[in-house]
């Protein structure tokens, strides 16, 4: 392992280094309207998401992507579809969508247990262990 060299920014050997994806989805010269919730951005797009266009990296690029993207896609895919299928959804006592507090909060997401609550609960974690399992033969 060597320090290296990014854009003239000097990378010590063994650090860690944060892909900031919040700051890529946000720019203006990648994306068109970036602060606006435009779902229907994607319909006419031949962006790809697995890591070969890095304007959209939700699951990471190279060889420390996420393994776990065809299980994501899929799993996110069936949870949304039960989810409108199921349930006739609404907001509470009128309220509008614009009323909503959608404030975003400065945060790092973990993938690990929360050993004070129930756990058993964090599907996240279920998952991850699951992709463990069949990817080390049962750990
Ligand atoms: C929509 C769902 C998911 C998203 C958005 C997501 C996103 C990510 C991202 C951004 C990374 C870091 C990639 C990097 O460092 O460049 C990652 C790594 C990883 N993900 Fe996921 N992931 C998802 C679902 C899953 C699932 C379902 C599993 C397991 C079943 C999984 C297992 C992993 C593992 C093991 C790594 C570490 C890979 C490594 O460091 O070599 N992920 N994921």
């Amino acid at each position: 392992m060597q320090d290296c060299f990014v854009n003239g920014f000097r990378n010590p050997k063994q650090s860690r280094v944060i892909i900031n994806a919040w700051a890529i989805m946000r720019d203006p010269n990648a994306w068109w309207e970036p602060n606006k919730f435009l779902p229907d951005r994607s319909l006419e797009s031949d962006i790809d998401l697995r890591g070969h266009d890095f304007q959209l990296v939700p699951f990471g690029s190279g060889r420390r992507s996420c393994p776990g993207l065809q299980l994501g896609l899929t799993v996110d895919q069936l949870v949304v579809e039960h989810f409108v299928h199921c349930f006739d959804w609404e907001l509470p006592n009128g309220m509008l969508p614009g009323d909503l507090d959608v404030t975003e909060q400065y945060g790092i997401v973990q993938l690990e247990p929360s050993f004070e609550g129930d756990w058993l609960n964090d599907f996240s974690y279920i998952i991850y262990i699951l992709m463990l399992y069949f990817l080390f033969g049962g750990l």
